[in-house]
């Protein structure tokens, strides 16, 4: 088959028009030759993967092409019945006149049909594997539909024995004859022709249907005959069509379906298979591991196996490298000891082995090397592939800010998430109830992430705001040194509750001014406040910017890099780096005055005002700074009112410069 945007060739296009005429010539339905498409492309996997409602022509799942043949058998009238409905599987007789006919021809009873069900119960007619392929997209919260040209009196016991709800069946009804003495049925008297699919293109017709009452995103269609290839062929109809060729197969549909299955094991074998890749291996990339394994080893649409990117490949603990103990004991000895990892674990130093098979690919790395990482992984990983990024901080090019999600959809191609809220690494680990929001930019993308993280003690919630949380986790980080300073000068809780408030000003106010599509409800969410009070009270930020406040309080002041590498252990102190991103966007664009409390802060962790100008943030009248480069200086000890390196206000003054 010649490649085609939608997978499908010219021909087969031309195909599928004839074929919803109703008036396809049957030696061009008896197809080329050409062989079906067994192999699934990524975008027709990811299609199948993330549908919402899968609708299930009944051909398919029980093992005569259709019931009607075998109630007509059943009767007696076997041959003439199949005559008439192959035609209308073809598309070479009007559908309606056949069931007519076909219904004249069998002329049954409600008895009849009784026995005839007896005869020939459900769980004997059925196809092999879909019994299990219903159950696996059910417990995906994936809603399954019966759509058939057949009668609802034949379906029905199908449906229910399948757990297909009788709402979601969609068929021919046959009209009866009443006695008016016994109020019973007797004799059939034709067929109810207002079923969507007592028609041609009923199947279009019973999709456009359930489109309109539910707000499905992704709807698939799996069926043998020329009328459900149909069903792919308006905008209303189904997203995709796979074509099953287990019970009968028409040369015509196997050649034209984009994906062409003999087995359903086989569908659900694909669903099953979504490869999750961690990239990065710091304290939180730990814990979001810790989660996402028990999700993934429960969960049939994951992988239970989990690549893992470690940047260093000669990191060493204890003598021994890091990969190892990662791939043997399956723990995390120096940022999360004895917290279990998975057994399906695969740390490797090889970025592109890690990713490039990944379906789902979750960043986690400091964001200072994100740049780098995605440099690297540039035209290496899945296109069909979807990311989500732990990381909090944004880095300032030349065009200006630009978010961590944003570098991933830009470097990659490929759609990016967030998960952000007020997460200590340690606590996650512990088990301890914690919640989060992911950002997405679709509710069904939101709701992929929140199965591979939530558990009982960690709660997420999807917020379609991939900015705003985003922002949220950036710049919280600045408010949380501030804190740490607050904390380091001796002062109590109101002090640091005027920071906190403060800062969540701000943060909402730059979020917005720089994402004019940022909601202030994402301020309230986990991302926003939960997080601030999280790492305003148990970060390493604080932690940190309070024992550098306390260092210069004492006289032997120490730089942050020192105090990174004293206090911890290999983690990153990234609200630095955030702080000097952010008031580069500031300067740039002139609105220093209008963030106080950013602007104080930044002066204060690169020395040109003391730590005490915390307290007088508000009289920022802040004065413009020479460029120079943003090394870390070891600040001699000053008292508020002292001279400052550069020049810098306190009490609303100007200091000049040493
Ligand atoms: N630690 C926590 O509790 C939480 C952290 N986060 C966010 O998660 C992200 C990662 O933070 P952490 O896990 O704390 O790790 P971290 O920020 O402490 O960094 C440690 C990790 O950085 C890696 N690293 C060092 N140099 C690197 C390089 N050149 N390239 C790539 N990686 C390098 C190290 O291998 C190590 O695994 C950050 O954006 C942080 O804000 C979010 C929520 C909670
Ligand atoms: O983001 C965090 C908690 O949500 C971690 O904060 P610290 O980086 O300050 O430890």
């Amino acid at each position: 088959m010649s490649a085609h945007p939608t997978g499908r060739s010219a021909a087969d296009e031309a195909l599928l028009a004839l074929a919803s005429s109703g008036q396809v010539p049957q030696e061009y339905l008896g197809g080329s030759g050409v062989a079906p498409n067994t192999e699934a492309s990524e975008h027709v996997l990811q299609t199948w993967r993330t549908a919402d409602c899968v609708c299930f022509d009944v051909g398919c799942t029980i093992t005569r092409a259709d019931g009607l043949d075998l109630l007509a058998e059943f009767m007696g009238v076997k041959d003439e019945v199949f005559a008439l409905t192959q035609q209308a599987k073809d598309g070479t007789m009007n559908l309606s006149e056949t069931l007519e006919e076909v219904l004249r021809i069998i002329n049954c009873t409600p008895d009849d049909v009784r026995r005839f069900v007896q005869q020939h119960p459900p769980e004997k007619r059925l196809t092999k594997g879909i019994v299990n392929l219903i159950k696996t997209l059910q417990k995906r919260g994936v809603a399954v539909y019966m759509i058939s040209g057949g009668f609802r009196e034949d379906i029905m016991p199908i449906a229910k024995y399948l757990g297909v709800p009788r709402e979601n069946v969609f068929a021919n009804r046959m009209n009866w004859q009443w006695d008016d003495e016994t109020g019973q049925p007797t004799r059939l008297s034709g067929f109810d022709e207002s079923q969507p699919t007592a028609f041609n293109m009923g199947k279009i017709r019973a999709i456009s249907k359930i489109r309109e009452d539910h707000p499905y995103n992704t709807v698939v269609m799996i069926g043998d005959g020329a009328t459900d290839m149909e069903a792919v062929q308006s905008s209303q109809g189904a997203d995709l069509f796979i074509g099953y060729g287990g019970v009968v197969e028409r040369p015509a549909v196997a050649e034209a379906a984009e994906w062409f299955v003999y087995d359903h094991d086989e569908l659900t074998r694909a669903l099953k298979c979504s490869k999750v890749a961690m990239i990065g291996i710091g304290p939180f990339a730990c814990a979001a591991i810790h989660l996402v394994v028990q999700n993934i080893e429960a969960d049939d649409q994951f992988d239970p196996c989990l690549k893992v990117w470690v940047q260093d490949p000669l990191d060493e603990f204890e003598g021994r490298s890091l990969i190892d103990i990662v791939n043997t004991e399956h723990h995390h000895p120096k940022y999360l000891p004895g917290v279990h990892l998975g057994d399906k674990v695969i740390a490797s130093s090889d970025l592109e082995w890690v990713a490039s098979d990944a379906d789902v690919l979750i960043f986690c790395p400091p964001h200072q090397h994100m740049q780098s990482i995605t440099r690297r992984l540039m035209g290496k990983v899945k296109r069909e592939a979807v990311a989500i990024s732990l990381v909090k901080g944004m880095r300032v090019g030349r065009d200006g800010p630009q978010l961590v999600s944003q570098m991933i959809r830009k470097n990659l191609g490929i759609d990016c998430s967030v998960l952000m809220g007020g997460n200590v690494a340690s606590e996650i680990a512990k088990r301890e109830l914690s919640e989060a929001v992911v950002g997405a930019n679709s509710r069904e993308t939101g709701q992929l992430f929140r199965k591979l993280f939530q558990t009982p003690y960690f709660n997420v919630d999807i917020v379609q705001d991939v900015a705003g949380a985003e922002m949220c986790g950036t710049l919280k980080n600045i408010v949380a040194l501030a804190v740490g300073i607050v904390d380091g000068l001796g002062c109590g809780c109101n002090a640091k509750a005027v920071i906190m408030r403060q800062g969540l000003t701000e943060m909402r106010k730059l979020s917005k001014t720089l994402y004019p599509n940022v909601r202030n409800e994402t301020f309230f969410e986990s991302c926003g406040l939960g997080d601030m009070i999280t790492t305003c009270l148990g970060g390493r930020h604080r932690a940190t910017a309070e024992a550098w406040t306390r260092a210069w309080k004492s006289g032997a002041p120490k730089t942050w890099s020192q105090l990174e590498v004293e206090l911890l252990s290999g983690q990153k102190l990234q609200g630095v780096g955030t702080s000097n991103e952010v008031q580069e966007v500031l300067r740039a664009r002139g609105w220093e005055a209008s963030y106080p409390l950013f602007t104080t802060v930044n002066r204060i962790i690169k020395n040109y005002i003391p730590p005490t100008s915390i307290f007088t943030f508000r009289d920022g009248v802040i004065l413009p700074l020479p460029d120079e480069d943003d090394e870390e200086l070891i600040p001699t000890r000053r008292t508020p009112g002292q001279h400052s390196r550069v020049g810098s206000i306190v009490s609303g003054s100007a200091i000049p410069a040493s």
